[in-house]
């Protein structure tokens, strides 16, 4: 089986930017693996007026208006997933967990079952809770009988650009800038996503 035969769905929620690019650095490595690759981010929940009173908030949303909101029938598409997701006091941004809460039907009928799972996350403070928040993530993954795919210490590229083996992960300043070149980073775990899905893929077929 080749690998283009994986498809791969990175679903994210952003605020300010910065799991949006981490998120297309990951489509850029699962595409540079041979995957087919959807960019989807989850449905904002957060009310117009707090939106309008952060203007980088509000330049965001206007600029990824186009990018498409994820639907149950893009999990059920993906043989993997890379999640992305701001940390919010060192859990997941509610809006990704609402999402999360939208699935019961999915996993009810086995739909989530056997997909290779990653995530991301990024901060402000370096020790702010980026790992807790992918750990948090992973919880969720069990449930659904999802095979983490975490990146671990599978490329020197970890340990150059903060070494996280849970998932990328970035801290910004204030103005949101990424403190870290986690691009390799996020690329590679793009790329062995989309490489131990094919590997399951294969397996399963066999
Ligand atoms: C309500 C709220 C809670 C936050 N909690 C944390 C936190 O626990 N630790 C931290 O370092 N940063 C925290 N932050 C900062 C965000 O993690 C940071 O803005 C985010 O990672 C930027 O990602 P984005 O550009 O994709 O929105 C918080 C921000 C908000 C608005």
């Amino acid at each position: 089986m080749a690998l283009s035969d994986v498809k791969l769905a990175v679903i994210y929620y952003s605020s300010t930017g910065t799991n949006y690019q981490l998120s297309q650095w990951a489509v850029e490595g699962a595409k540079q693996a041979g995957a087919e690759t959807k960019l989807l981010k989850v449905p904002e929940l957060a009310p117009e007026a707090a939106i309008n009173a952060n203007p980088a908030w509000k330049a965001h949303m206007d600029a990824t208006r186009d990018v498409p909101t994820v639907s149950t029938g893009d999990l059920e598409w993906a043989d993997a997933y890379i999640f992305s997701v701001p940390t919010r006091f060192g859990n997941m941004a509610s809006q990704m967990k609402q999402f999360f809460d939208t699935l019961g039907g999915l996993w009810f009928n086995g739909k989530l079952a056997n997909k290779v799972v990653s995530a991301m996350s990024s901060a402000s403070n370096y020790h702010g809770g980026q790992e807790a928040t992918i750990l948090s993530l992973y919880t969720s993954i069990h449930h659904w009988g999802g095979i983490i795919a975490a990146p671990g210490y599978t490329d020197p590229v970890i340990f150059a650009s903060g070494g996280n083996p849970y998932g990328t992960s970035v801290t910004v300043d204030q103005s949101g800038k990424m403190l870290e070149d986690v691009r390799p980073a996020a690329i590679h775990q793009g790329k062995r996503t989309a490489t131990v899905a094919g590997w399951m893929k294969k397996g399963m077929q066999g």
